[in-house]
């Protein structure tokens, strides 16, 4: 038998970050050793910690060995310890380099409620129940890139920051057909959201999805919405969307929003791809949405579902291990449905138990799949 090997690039980052990744190689340990495939994991620094080591939150060497991985498994960086140093020396810079330089421009946030959280939900279980919405956030360009951008001081001594939203056909094309080609394999409706009633990016976002749908995906439902709107209507009716589609900022900010409705920030995990077809995946960062959580970092009590659930997107999307893949999402439902909760949630499980009862599931899972 051919034994496929992949190579993983490990990044834990800073604060919570190892304290989830932990778990998650814990998990990724137990696929491998019950499967025909090897994980040659590699680890390196990222964030504030590779400031503290290197002078700079993601060496050229670190960007080297992403490139020749199938994917990349990050955790999350930055925490007070780096917001007195300057601008470019932010430990934000390493994901954000990784996600531009790996040409990585499609950020997959799923929001799925799993049933037995019902209760942990801001929402009531009528309007929650069964909630499944994917948001596709354009992550390689829009506020976060546009040029100009700067502080500058003005004649009277004010200072002045300024960033610029830019969005080209190509740029909204490219995360569109991704959003077009994922609602077709789930429900078949896409909600793109801007605000096309204030800004000229938006205004062309909006005019660009549109001829994209007409010419290559008329049989996918579209609409629009601002982003305003968005936001109230997924507190108010989230069951509505199927997939929605949005550039960078909103993207965080919606994603942010929607994890809530699941229970948890810590709850969300996600795909930074650059294609919409597996073999074109490679290599593409899984993370979780959430940061490095200071104010709990070194409890040991932050939620490592959003890690764990990041692994299974990266062997259902990089590794092409889908059964696996959705062995270890079961294994997190069931380890919820038997009580395994962090604080967050509303229990009273610490990090490590809450793996313990992960892998538990999944041994269970996997031995009674044999
Ligand atoms: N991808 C990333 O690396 C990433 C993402 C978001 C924020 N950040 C950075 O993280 C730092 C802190 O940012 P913030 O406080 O605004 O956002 P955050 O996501 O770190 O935390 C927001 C709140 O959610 C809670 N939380 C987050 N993850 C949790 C988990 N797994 N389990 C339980 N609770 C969890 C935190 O305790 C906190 O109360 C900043 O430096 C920010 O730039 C990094
Ligand atoms: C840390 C930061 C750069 C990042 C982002 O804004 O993309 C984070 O908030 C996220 O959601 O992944
Ligand atoms: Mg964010």
């Amino acid at each position: 038998m051919s034994q496929s090997s992949f190579r993983i690039l490990v990044l834990p980052g800073d604060g919570v970050g190892p304290e989830v990744m932990e778990q998650a190689v814990r998990i990724l340990k137990h696929v491998e050793a019950q499967s025909d495939t090897h994980f040659d994991l590699e680890y390196a620094l990222a964030g504030g910690c590779a400031i503290d080591a290197h002078g700079t939150p993601l060496l050229d060497e670190t960007m080297e060995r992403a490139r020749a991985s199938h994917a990349v498994l990050f955790g999350s960086v930055g925490g007070p310890k780096w917001e007195g140093l300057g601008f470019n020396l932010r430990p934000e810079i390493a994901i954000l380099r990784l996600r531009k330089e790996l040409n990585l421009f499609a950020n997959l946030r799923p929001a799925t409620l799993f049933t037995p959280l019902i209760d942990a939900s801001t929402l009531k279980p009528e309007v929650i129940g069964g909630l499944d919405l994917m948001i596709v956030r354009e992550c390689a360009g829009g506020l976060y890139f546009g040029e100009p951008r700067g502080i500058e001081t003005l004649r009277n001594g004010d200072k002045r920051g300024f960033n610029t939203e830019t969005y080209s056909t190509q740029e909204i094309e490219r995360v569109g057909r991704v959003a077009f080609q994922l609602a077709s394999d789930r429900r078949n409706q896409v909600c793109s959201v801007e605000k096309a009633n204030v800004t000229e990016s938006g205004l062309v976002w909006r005019e660009v999805m549109s001829a994209l749908h007409a010419r290559e995906f008329p049989d996918v439902t579209l609409r629009h919405m601002y982003a305003d709107n968005c936001a109230m209507q997924l507190v108010r009716a989230p069951r509505q969307f199927d997939v929605i589609v949005t550039g960078n900022m909103f993207g965080d900010i919606l994603s942010d929003l929607a994890s809530m409705l699941t229970g948890s920030l810590g709850m969300l995990p996600s795909a930074t791809i650059g294609a919409t077809k597996a073999e074109l995946f490679n290599p593409a960062i899984y993370e979780p949405i959430h940061g490095s959580a200071p104010d709990i970092a070194g409890k040991g009590i932050a939620n490592p579902m959003a890690q764990i659930l990041s692994v299974a997107m990266m062997l259902r999307l990089s590794l092409g291990m889908p059964k696996q893949a959705a062995q270890v999402e079961q294994a997190c439902i069931d380890a919820l449905a038997a009580g395994a909760r962090t604080p967050d949630l509303g229990g009273d499980f610490c990090t490590e138990q809450v793996g313990n009862a992960i892998l538990a599931q999944l041994e269970r899972l996997t031995s009674s799949a044999v």
